[in-house]
Formats: C-alpha cells, structure tokens, sequence
C-alpha cells in the first residue's frame, strides 16, 4: 500500500521519503525486486492467532505480582504484516516473544493459546514454522553478505538439497533485498567498514528467511534506522511478504507516516493493555468514534503513541485518563469482539472433520544431517578466524610481544647456579602467564556466544555441536600461539638445548593454552557478561598462580590449599612438567670459593666436583620426575572436564 493511496489519505508527496521516490512505489513496480524461487511460499499457515494472552512477573521492585500484558488477542492471516505499536515499556517485545514461545521477560509467568491454523501450537512447531529476526542483530562482522546467507541455509535446509538448489536460494534472496551488488562486500567489523545500518537489517532478514519461515517475527526491524532507511527495510520486508504469503508480525517504535502505512494491521498497545487491534485502514474511523478525531496533516502513529504515552505527560494534560479510557472502549468495543470471532472461527474450522486447512501436525520440516551443524560452524569459524584479526590477529602480536619482553628479560641464562632461580622464575612466568592471558579470549568467546543463542532460540544450533566446533576451531590457532610463542622464548631465554626438550616444552605449553582456553568458555557460558567472565577468570588465574608450587613449593604447601586447590590446578602440572623438562638431565656449576672449594646452593651428590645436578633443584620443590605421563592425562581430563562443565551449563543454565 503506498502512502498516496491510503485510505487515512494523511500520506503527501512531500512525506514520502527519499527511498520511495529512488525505488517507486513497489505497488506499481512488481518486478523491482523479483524472487525468482518458489521455496519461500507459504501454503501452509494460513492465519496464526493469540487468545487470551496474559503475562504477568514478578514486580522487581516491590516483588508482587505485576501484569505487563493483559487479555491480548490477535489475528493475522498469510499475507498480512501486523505492526505492534506502543511507547517505550507498553510491552511489545513481551507480546512478541509470548507468541513467538520465547521466554516473555526475565521470570514471567505467560497464560493463554497460540494458534496457526487454528491449532494451538507448541514451542518445536513454532520453531519449525517461523524465525524470528532480533532487534539486535547477530550477524558476524567478518563474513560477506553471501557467506551470511550461505551459512545460515547450511544450519537450517536438508542435507538432501543439492549444491545448485542451496546457492540459487541464497542468491535469489540476496537479490530480494537489493544486496546483489554487495555479494561480496563484509558485514563489517570495527577496523573494517562494512555495510549500512539498512543493509545490514536487510541481511538480517534474509539470512532468516532462507529456513523457509512461514511466519515471520521481527522484533524492532528498524531500530537505530532514519525514517529513510526505515521505510527502505520494511519495504523490502512487505514486498517479499506480499508476494509469498508470509505472516509478518513486527514490533516497531515510531514508524514514519509512509512506513506506518506499509503495514496491514495495527496492535496498539499501552502498559500491556490492547488500545486497538485491526486494519491499518479503520484505526482513524476507531480513534474518531471513540473520541478522538485525529487532525489532518499528523503522521497516524505519532498521534496514536502521544494519546496514549504515559511518559509525555504535559500540562493539564490527563494522558493517565485517557489511557484509562482508551483501553476500556477497547476491551467493551464491537472491534474487539469481532476479533475474538475470528480466532474462534478458525479454532472451529480446525476441528471440523472436512477442515479445508492444512493439519500442522502431519508437516514435516526435513533438517540438515546432524554431523553438518558442526562442521558449518568450524567452516565459518574458521573463515572468521582468519578475517578478524581484532580477535585472533591482535593476540597473536600480544602473545608475541610477550614472549619478546619475558624473552629479553631472561636473555641467555647461564649455567651457573645464580641462573636456577632465574630459570625456575621464567618457568612459572611462561606458564602462568600465558594462561592468564587467555582472558583476552573472552570478548571473542561472547560474541560467538550471542550468535549461538540466537541461533539457537531459531532451532539451528545445539550446544553440543557449538561447544565441538568451538573447541576444534581452537585448537590450531593455540598451537600456532604455541609455536611461536615458544620458538622466541626458548631459545632466547637458553632453555636445555635439546629438540625433544623443545617438544616437550611445546606439549606443556600448548595443553596449559588448552586448559586456560576451557576455563574462559566455561566461566563465559556460566557468567556470559563481559565484566564478570573477565573478573572471574583473571581470580581463578590468580588462584591457580597461587596453589601451583612455585610461589610455596607443594611439599610446604598448607594442607587446606594443597589437598583443595593444589590437585586441580592445571597450571601446577604444567610448571612441573616444564621443571622437569629443564631439570632432570641438566647440571649447573657452583661458585668457587677463594680457598679453592665449592659453595652450591642445592645439595646435590655432584658437590664435590663443583656442580648441582638438576634434579636437587626439584627435590626442593618436591617434585617428581616420573610422572610427566600421569600430568599430562590429568591435564586432558582438566580441559574434558571445563568443557563438559560448559557444555551443561549452556544446555541448562537460562539467560
Ligand atoms: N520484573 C519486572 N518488574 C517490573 N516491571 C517489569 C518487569 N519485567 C518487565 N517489566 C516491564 O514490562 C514492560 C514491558 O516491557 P517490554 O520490553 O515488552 O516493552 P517494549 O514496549 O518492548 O519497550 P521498548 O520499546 O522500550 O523496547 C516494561 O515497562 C518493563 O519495565
């Protein structure tokens, strides 16, 4: 519907934005944006509906029951795009996430009966009929428009689809939304300019539309969007909608006059409470017979949302009361019975024996082969990995520059005895530092966190494939930090001079980067607030520096540390295996006293001829020599157990 053509007739050609008039009117230009596939039509869900929508939480402050969505009932049919209307807190995002089965706010409680088709519907068949698009969008910065698309068709379309069908899908919808000169160009990433803010809203619906939804919920679709790029998104939005039959339910703030106008439906809402509920086309004739006639020349939405907003309360001004009476007339009008009709009809025709609808139950969604999940996500990860250089490139400099400093700082240690302690500091400070410094891992690990929760919440991902790719992905880049990390080091600080005593050091190194690593994923799924993850890793970093004996060798160690913390400590298996590493087969030369004999600082049988034999040097620390086998199966089973802790804390932690 263009805006010179409605029936409110308030639409003029000086509101149209600057959009509009670049790309007509899309009414009138049917092939502007052609979708070449079929895939997208909706014969199945012919109206999707709400009953009797209640959600009510508990009052943060006063901890009573408060309702935030009262007796809300709806009715969409395929084809239509409903606008959910309302000032700031009125409670559109609890009306849609209650229909889209998602968790309405933080602790509700949500009564009432979702119907498609006049069937009442459950949270897997929601999932498998619809995607919902977020307000915030979880698009990957370092991907390109088509990579976006690609990878969101791989998670959701059957394994049985052939290679040209899945690249035609992904090509026609990019086209839909007008990318097709973007193809190729980044979603964008903070050093890296990618698309426009309207563009990227267009990829975030297309990406979600490739899982052939059939019902489509999007919540504030334009927010952060000039009135321009607005109508420019949920024109794109309607013209695919239109031509597919797609139910289009959106949340949005406060559309522009020609934006407003795009829609086919209204849900007006103040504190939870329906104000109007029907055709675009009829709010005015409402508004007026209940009283208030809306002057000519005023966009609609901006009219309704001032009768009703609460916040804007001017002097000699009783919105409070108008609100009050605006919800009353709703809840006592014809319009709202009317509605109510319409959903008990559709509820009747579903029961009826020679039912003319589709029967929701009998569809079938065929999904990808559970083995391609896994393995998509290491394929885009792994393309991330090595576009974003803010997450991976920027800690490789990091790790490097350290091990330049720690490197130069211990420069050439010598074999004198004055070095041991030097050699044992460098030792401690390799190991726990580099796992301290895995914190820098938690910004990266969020993000992809976010993605997965979103993508879970559309049915896509699973926990257990997100935490395999994840921790496959890793593993690569830590090695390469360990490699290099280690080449610098080792040879500038003199460790033994020997190739299976680098090995080694490598393998030490490479599971304590492991270890770290697991713990950042599994405070990061526990706690997934940036602030909290960093603070919490960086004091269990802390800790384990602490318990690891070097700083209080294990054997003087006070029994509460050591049998509590001591045991578990991964850092404590990889400072003395690099002990070991160093120590065991090497010896060290005492100082010369001026009366010709030996002053050694560790008691070794090697006195008498001037030398410490290295393993004096771990006999004070109270560390064996056979047990590297043992250390490292119990650092696998460290990093087995941080990543099954994650694991179960993402499948049944809620946030
Ligand atoms: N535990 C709670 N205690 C008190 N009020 C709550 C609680 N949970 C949610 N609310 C309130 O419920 C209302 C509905 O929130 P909702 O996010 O649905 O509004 P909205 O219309 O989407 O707002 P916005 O446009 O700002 O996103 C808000 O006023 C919010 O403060």
């Amino acid at each position: 519907m263009s805006a010179s053509s409605s029936t409110d007739g308030t639409a003029h050609e000086h509101e149209r934005p600057q959009a509009e008039r670049r790309f007509g009117d899309p009414n009138r230009d049917p092939e502007l944006n052609p979708v070449k596939s079929v895939h997208l039509v909706n014969d199945v869900v012919h109206s999707f509906a709400w009953k009797d929508l209640n959600v009510v939480v508990k009052d943060r402050n006063t901890g009573q029951p408060l309702s935030i969505l009262s007796d809300a009932n709806g009715i969409v049919h395929a084809g239509e795009m409903i606008a959910i209307m309302g000032p700031s807190g009125s409670g559109k995002t609890t009306l849609l996430n209650s229909i889209a089965h998602r968790a309405a706010a933080a602790g509700a409680t949500t009564t009432g009966t979702m119907l498609a088709n006049g069937q009442p519907t459950t949270w897997e068949k929601i999932r498998d009929l619809s995607s919902y698009v977020e307000q915030e969008d979880a698009l990957i910065g370092s991907l390109t428009v088509r990579e976006t698309v690609y990878f969101a068709a791989k998670l959701a379309l059957s394994s049985h689809m052939s290679r040209k069908e899945l690249h035609q899908r992904v090509d026609d919808l990019i086209a839909s939304f007008g990318l097709g000169a973007q193809k190729h160009t980044i979603v964008g990433t903070p050093i890296k300019k990618g698309l426009s803010g309207g563009q990227k809203k267009r990829l975030g619906v297309a990406s979600r539309l490739v899982t052939d939804p059939k019902i489509l919920f999007l919540d504030e679709p334009t927010s952060g969007l000039d009135s321009t790029l607005s109508y420019e998104v949920i024109k794109y939005i309607k013209e695919i909608g239109r031509k597919n039959n797609l139910v289009i339910i959106a949340s949005i703030h406060q559309p522009s006059t020609s934006t407003y106008h795009m829609f086919d439906k209204l849900c007006l809402l103040s504190l939870g409470k329906t104000c109007y509920f029907g055709p675009i086309s009829e709010a005015r004739a409402y508004f007026t017979k209940i009283g208030y006639e809306m002057p000519a020349e005023v966009n609609p939405a901006e009219y309704f949302l001032d009768l009703i907003n609460i916040d804007l309360v001017r002097e000699g001004d009783d919105v409070r009361a108008r609100m009050d009476h605006i919800t009353r007339e709703w809840a006592a009008s014809n319009e709202s019975v009317l509605v109510k009709n319409e959903i008990d009809r559709t509820i009747e025709a579903a029961k009826h024996p020679e039912k003319t609808m589709p029967d929701l139950d009998k569809i079938k969604i065929n999904k990808p082969n559970p083995v391609v999940i896994p393995w998509t996500l290491l394929h885009r990860s792994w393309i991330k990995s090595y576009r974003d250089v803010v997450a991976y490139g920027i800690r490789i400099v990091m790790y490097l520059g350290l091990a330049i400093l720690m490197g130069t700082v211990f420069l050439r240690l010598k074999s004198s005895q004055t070095y041991i302690q030097p050699f044992i500091n460098a030792i401690f400070f390799g190991g726990a530092f580099m796992s301290f410094m895995a914190v820098a891992y938690v910004p990266a690990f969020l993000e992809d966190r976010a993605t997965f929760a979103k993508e879970r919440a559309n049915g896509l991902v699973g926990p257990l494939s997100f935490m395999i790719s994840n921790f496959i992905i890793g593993l690569p880049f830590l090695f390469l930090i360990t490699v290099l990390f280690s080449i610098v080091i080792y040879w500038l600080t003199n460790f033994r001079n020997d190739g299976s005593a680098f090995m080694m050091w490598v393998l030490w190194l490479f599971l304590d980067l492991v270890a770290a690593e697991s713990l950042v994923v599994l405070v990061s799924c526990v706690f997934p607030v940036f602030v909290v993850a960093l603070a919490i890793t960086a004091f269990a970093n802390g800790l384990w520096m602490c318990v690891d004996g070097f700083l209080v060798p294990m054997n003087i160690l006070n029994a509460f540390w050591k049998y509590v913390f001591h045991y578990i400590d991964f850092q404590a298996y990889v400072f003395q295996g690099m002990m070991v590493n160093e120590f065991k087969e090497r010896t060290y030369d005492c100082t010369t006293t001026p009366d010709g004999g030996y002053q050694c600082m560790y008691p070794s049988e090697l006195n008498s001829e001037g030398k410490i034999a290295g393993t004096a040097v771990l006999d004070a620390f109270g560390i064996n020599t056979g047990l590297q086998g043992t250390w490292v199966g119990i650092m696998i089973g460290i990093i087995a157990v941080y990543r099954i802790l994650a694991y179960l804390a993402l499948r049944f932690v809620k946030h």
